[in-house]
Formats: C-alpha cells, sequence, structure tokens
C-alpha cells in the first residue's frame, strides 16, 4: 500500500522537487549529484497513516470504471472471459487446499480402518480435476491477457492518434504538453491492461484470502486469526519500501531522461556529424557514466535497505508461522485436530502470505498505472482551441483571394512580447506580395494565423471580406498551398511525397509530374533508379537519399500540387542553389497566375520580384509598398537592399 495523499500529491511534491535544486540545472553542464531522494516527512500515527491510505485508495480505485469501459471496447468477449478466469482462480487456492485435507484425512481414516481406499480414489479424481482447472486457468488467462494487450493497445492508439490530429498547433508547441503528449503517445498504451491486470490480481488475491480465511475459521478461528496476523510486518515493510521505490522513480525521471537524451547525442544519425566534428562523443559519454552512476546507486541503497528491511521483517513473519505451526502440530498430536488440519493450516500460510503480497502488489501496480492513465485522460479530454464555428460560412464556389490584416495582434501562449502587433495590411486578389523582416520579426507567425494554425489574440484576418474564424479551418486550409521554412521530408516515393500535397490527387501521377516540373525537380526525380517510384530516405530499403536542396524543391513540388487561390511559401528557396533559385522565380509569375501569393524570403534579388513587398519589424508593419516606392522611401528597407547589394559588389 502506497502510505501517501493520492497522485495529485505525488505530481506536486515532484513539481516542487524538480523546482529544487535535485537535478541538475542544464543537462549538458550542471551537476550529476542528486540529492537523496526520500518521501517528505508525515505525521506517523495510527490515525495519519489510516488517513493517508484511504486517499490514496480512493484515487487508485476511482480510476478503475474509465479503465473498465475501455477493456470493455477493446473487446467485450475478452472481458468477460478474463474477468470469470480470475474468479475460478481466486477460488481454486482455497479448493486445492481443502482436497489435500480430505486426501490426507481419508487417507488416516483408512489406515485407522474408519474408512474406505474408495473414498482416496474419488478424493484423488476430486484432487486431478482441481489441479487440471488450475492449469487450465492459467493457460486462459495467458491467451486472453496476450489478445487483449493488442486489441487495447490498438483501441488507445487509435484513440491518441485521432485526437492528436484534432489538437491546436499551440498543444504541440507548448513544453508543458509535450510532456504531457509524448506519454499518452509511448506511454499510455499498454497502461490500461497492466491498471486492469493488476486489479483482477487485486481481485484474484482478494477472493483467496478471504475464501482462505473463512476455510480457516470453520476449521479453528484460531488459526484463521494467526493466518490473518503473521504477514502484517512482512506487509508493513513491503509497503513503506514500495513507496519509496515508486517515489524515487519520479524523482528520477527527469534524470533519466537527460540519459536517454545523451545517449541519442550519440547514437542518432542526425547528431553524427556535429558531434564527431566537435569531438563530443567522449564528454557526453561521460556525462553519461556519471549521471548513471548517481542513479544506479540511489537504486542500490534503496533495494539493499529494502531487502534487508522486508527480510527481517518477512523472518518475523516466517517465526509467528513456524511457531503456530508447531502449535497445531501438537494439538494434532492430542488429537484436537487432524492431519488433514494441519496440511490445510500449512497450505493456507503460505496462501495468505502470498495473496496479501499479492494485494500489495497489485495496488501499488493499479497506483501506479493510474498516474499514466491521469495523463491519457487528461490528453484526451484537451479540447481543440481552433474548430468549426457552430454554424460555419460556406465557401463560395471561387475565393477570390483578397486578404485584408486589421489591426492583428498575437502573443504566443506563455510568452511575454506580442510576435504581431497592431498589423493592418491589404492584398488584391492575385497579387503577388513578398515578406521581409529581420530573425525573429514576426513573418511565420503571420503565415501561421492566415491558416488559422492560430487565433490571432486581437483583431482579424478577413479573405474576401469574411473574418476566417466564420470558415470551418478545415476547409480554408484546403484554399491555401503552403510550404514552411520545416517542411517535412516523408519516407515514401518521390510521387507518394509530392501526391500527399493534396489526397484528393494522390495517385494522379500526371499531376505529380506536372508540379515536380514546377519545382524544378522532375529532371532529378526521373534519374532516380524508379523514377517516381523510387523510395527517398533512408528508412527504406534501396531508399535514395537526397541533397538538402533537392529535398526543398520536393516540398516545393508537393505545395504546387494543391492547386489553390492562396499560395504561401516560407523561404521557399532557402536551400537551392543560386541557378535553381533564379528558375523558380522567374517561373513564379506563372506559378502564381490567378492566385494570391505570399512569400518570406531573406534574398532582396527575389523579393523584388514581387508585387508588393510588406517589411515587418518587431511585429509591426514598417513599411508596404512596391520595390520602387520603397527605395525611393530610402528607409529601413531600401537600407536593407542595399546592405545586400553592397556584400555582393564589394569585392568587384
Ligand atoms: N511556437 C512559439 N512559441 C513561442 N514563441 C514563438 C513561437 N514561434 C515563434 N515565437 C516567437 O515569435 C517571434 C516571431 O517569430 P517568427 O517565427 O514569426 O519570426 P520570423 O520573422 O519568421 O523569423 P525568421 O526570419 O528567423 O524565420 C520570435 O520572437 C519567436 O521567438
Amino acid at each position: 500500500m502506497i502510505p501517501g495523499g493520492g497522485f495529485e500529491a505525488l505530481f506536486a511534491r515532484r513539481g516542487g522537487r524538480r523546482a529544487a535544486a535535485t537535478v541538475p540545472d542544464s543537462g549538458l553542464t550542471g551537476s550529476a549529484d542528486i540529492p537523496e531522494a526520500a518521501p517528505p516527512e508525515r505525521p506517523k500515527g495510527l490515525r495519519s497513516r489510516l488517513a493517508r491510505m484511504r486517499t490514496s485508495v480512493a484515487g487508485t480505485v476511482s480510476g478503475l470504471p474509465k479503465v473498465a469501459r475501455l477493456t470493455w471496447q477493446a473487446s467485450p468477449v475478452l472481458t468477460i472471459v478474463i474477468t470469470l478466469i480470475t474468479l475460478l482462480s481466486g477460488l481454486l487456492p482455497t479448493v486445492t487446499a481443502y482436497v489435500a485435507k480430505l486426501l490426507l484425512d481419508s487417507v488416516v481414516a483408512a489406515i485407522q480402518h474408519r474408512g474406505s481406499t474408495t473414498d482416496i480414489v474419488w478424493v484423488a479424481v476430486l484432487q486431478f480435476g482441481v489441479l487440471a482447472l488450475t492449469s487450465i486457468s492459467g493457460a486462459v488467462t495467458t491467451v486472453a491477457q496476450t489478445l487483449l494487450q493488442e486489441r487495447m493497445t490498438l483501441t488507445v492508439r487509435h484513440q491518441v492518434m485521432d485526437h492528436a490530429s484534432e489538437l491546436h498547433l499551440a498543444y504541440f508547441e507548448g513544453s508543458e504538453s509535450y510532456d504531457t503528449l509524448r506519454q499518452a503517445a509511448q506511454e499510455a498504451p499498454r497502461r490500461p491492461l497492466s491498471m486492469m491486470t493488476s486489479a483482477l490480481l487485486l481481485l484474484r488475491s482478494a477472493i483467496t484470502f478471504s475464501s482462505m480465511i473463512a476455510l480457516l475459521v470453520v476449521v479453528s478461528p484460531v488459526l484463521a486469526l494467526v493466518a490473518l496476523l503473521a504477514p502484517i510486518p512482512a506487509f508493513i515493510s513491503q509497503s513503506k519500501y514500495g513507496a519509496r521505490t515508486f517515489w524515487q522513480t519520479f524523482v528520477m525521471s527527469p534524470i533519466k531522461r537527460r540519459m536517454d537524451y545523451l545517449s541519442s547525442l550519440v547514437t542518432t544519425d542526425t547528431y553524427a556529424k556535429e558531434t564527431k566534428l566537435f569531438g563530443l562523443g567522449g564528454y557526453f559519454v561521460d556525462r553519461f557514466r556519471k549521471l548513471g552512476e548517481v542513479s544506479y546507486e540511489r537504486q542500490r541503497k534503496l533495494a539493499v535497505k529494502g531487502s534487508i528491511s522486508s527480510t527481517s521483517w518477512g523472518l518475523l513473519s516466517t517465526l509467528t508461522g513456524s511457531v503456530m505451526a508447531l502449535y497445531i502440530a501438537l494439538e494434532a498430536v492430542a488429537g484436537r485436530l487432524t492431519l488433514g488440519d494441519l496440511a490445510l493450516y500449512t497450505a493456507a500460510a503460505t496462501a495468505v502470505q502470498s495473496s496479501v503480497s499479492g494485494l500489495f502488489t497489485a495496488f501499488s501496480g493499479m497506483y501506479e498505472n493510474n498516474l499514466y492513465l491521469d495523463t491519457l485522460y487528461k490528453f484526451l479530454a484537451t479540447k481543440p482551441q481552433i474548430g468549426p464555428p457552430t454554424a460555419p460560412r460556406p465557401f463560395p464556389s471561387t475565393v477570390e483571394g483578397h486578404i485584408e490584416f486589421r489591426e492583428v495582434t498575437f502573443t504566443y501562449p506563455g510568452a511575454d512580447e506580442a510576435a504581431l502587433d497592431g498589423v493592418s495590411f491589404e492584398i488584391r486578389p492575385g497579387e503577388t506580395v513578398a515578406v521581409v523582416g529581420r530573425n525573429g520579426a514576426g513573418k511565420s507567425t503571420l503565415f501561421k494565423l492566415l491558416c488559422r494554425l492560430y487565433d490571432p489574440t486581437g483583431g482579424q484576418i478577413l479573405l474576401d471580406g469574411v473574418d476566417i474564424r466564420d470558415y470551418d479551418p478545415v476547409e480554408l486550409r484546403k484554399r491555401i498551398s503552403a510550404m514552411f521554412q520545416d517542411y517535412v521530408t516523408y519516407q515514401g516515393t518521390a510521387a507518394e511525397n509530392i501526391g500527399l500535397g493534396d489526397l484528393n490527387r494522390l495517385e494522379d501521377r500526371e499531376h505529380i509530374e506536372e508540379s515536380a516540373r514546377r519545382a524544378g525537380t522532375d529532371e532529378r526525380i526521373s534519374r532516380l533508379p524508379r523514377g517516381y517510384d523510387s523510395p527517398l530516405g533512408r528508412w527504406f530499403d534501396k531508399g535514395v537519399s537526397l541533397s538538402g536542396g533537392e529535398w526543398q524543391k520536393i516540398a516545393l513540388a508537393r505545395a504546387f500540387h494543391r492547386e489553390a487561390p492562396l499560395l504561401i511559401l516560407d523561404e521557399p528557396t532557402s536551400a537551392l542553389d543560386a541557378q535553381a533559385e533564379h528558375e523558380l522565380f522567374s517561373r513564379l509569375r506563372e506559378l502564381a497566375s490567378g492566385r494570391t501569393t505570399l512569400y518570406i524570403s531573406h534574398r532582396f534579388s527575389t523579393v523584388r520580384q514581387a508585387e508588393r513587398i510588406l517589411l515587418l519589424e518587431k511585429g509591426k508593419v514598417a513599411e508596404y509598398g512596391t520595390h520602387e516606392e520603397l527605395m525611393a522611401a530610402g528607409a529601413g528597407y531600401a537600407e536593407l537592399f542595399e546592405l545586400q547589394a553592397q556584400a555582393y559588389l564589394a569585392d568587384r
């Protein structure tokens, strides 16, 4: 039993610990020394212990109905089978012990000529039946659990993926939700069954325990009392160290995460180049070793202390048991108890002790699983913040592409400063606008708001005169072709990488090839071993590794594959060579024809080709106009333009 104050309290404690200096401030340079983990001091009186136990039992048990529902959803048949088998296997140890007593009594009766050998045969047959049932129920439980595990993992993973695909972007970008999401995706799928297994173990142990005690009461109430009291010392010690181990797992988890991170820095291909170049391998390995040693030392101390304590208390239980066995043996000699009773007590003492231990293991298992499940339910209960309005406005058959930002202000959740501050500008249908500005000026944020990945904290964004929040965001996004700075490199074929830009045309090879031509990557793809059907990326056998620029062209082709009235490109040529960039921008007029196009670029040679240029400075619109207008104004844009031009011309 965990003598704690419920899992919220544990989380609160954990949070408190993390803030303290128990964890190195930095995973890469901080101290690797972790102060001893010990649960906070709490009143030790019986009443407060009981109160704490009640809270933790209530917290743990409250998680059960949800898990039962989940198990039922995964497979009603398997749920019924596993519950019935558990009930049966809870009773079997008691029946086995009773049959052993019957057998012994019938043997003694036959020796003393009070019974017949036929009775012995019948009891032996009965014993065979019980033992056979025990092994069959064990086998059925194993199969049912394996199948249920598969089904439940699928059910939970499906729910997590389904929910994650609906959630707003801010959820993925927040550091707090990151942990929840990671746990929900990685840990939670196997937790419901663990919880259910623990609950069933609890039920089975409780049945064995109470039926054994009931049986002993019938034979001898004193025996029942002794069997009940004997395991208590071992139980107390187990609960004390069980709680400590559990507590330590939580305190150590940030350290374990750091160790995982250090290990990944050395073993992951993406980091390998830099780790080798800077000669960091030895340093990371050494830090990993130091953290590992501290972590091991803590675990070792706890394991040894826990083992010494539980063994000593356990010996006390064994001693009590042995004294009682002696007493019973003497009672049997005196003829007040039968030999069968003696056998029954011996079996009962073992069964009661192991069922008490089973109760403990089951409860602490449930307690721990409940913490993880709590995270899962918290994740599943998160409501998407960006969704369709109650009555979404239908899109007209043609979207003109008139965009207007009206006093748009936006601050990222948890940020102090606004990323966009009172931004107002207008883009005429079909116009091409380049967005420029220093790093962090708010350019990408502007695009994210236009795609409704975030909603403005103030002001309005209008598309053809309608606030984009009046539309269903899914429908809005169908009208936007976009490529972000951190585009995805899908581990799929070249055709799939492009086709994913428009699911309706996933297999439209003609259009895919046309999009590749527009992005200037068709020639490269045709040179691949299997052309458009060549797998890209290293996850595949015989997958082709592309260069950064080649990947960017594929991502561009994906954006072009969607024939949408709005085209948004965030630094579309950052990885392209000068010629490829020039070719793309000379085609952009044609590509952008009939669409409203916005692109971000830091290269002014490409920026000047836009019809109008929007200069952002610290989240505000600093300048907006044609290249000629902004150059004539001689302000921020002109300065940046001159700066770049001079850099190119300086050495001529
Ligand atoms: N997910 C986020 N959460 C919190 N703040 C963010 C987030 N993304 C960006 N910011 C902050 O918002 C500001 C604007 O970022 P944004 O990415 O829009 O700049 P940018 O103009 O596109 O810069 P760059 O040219 O470097 O790509 C920056 O100060 C950045 O730190």
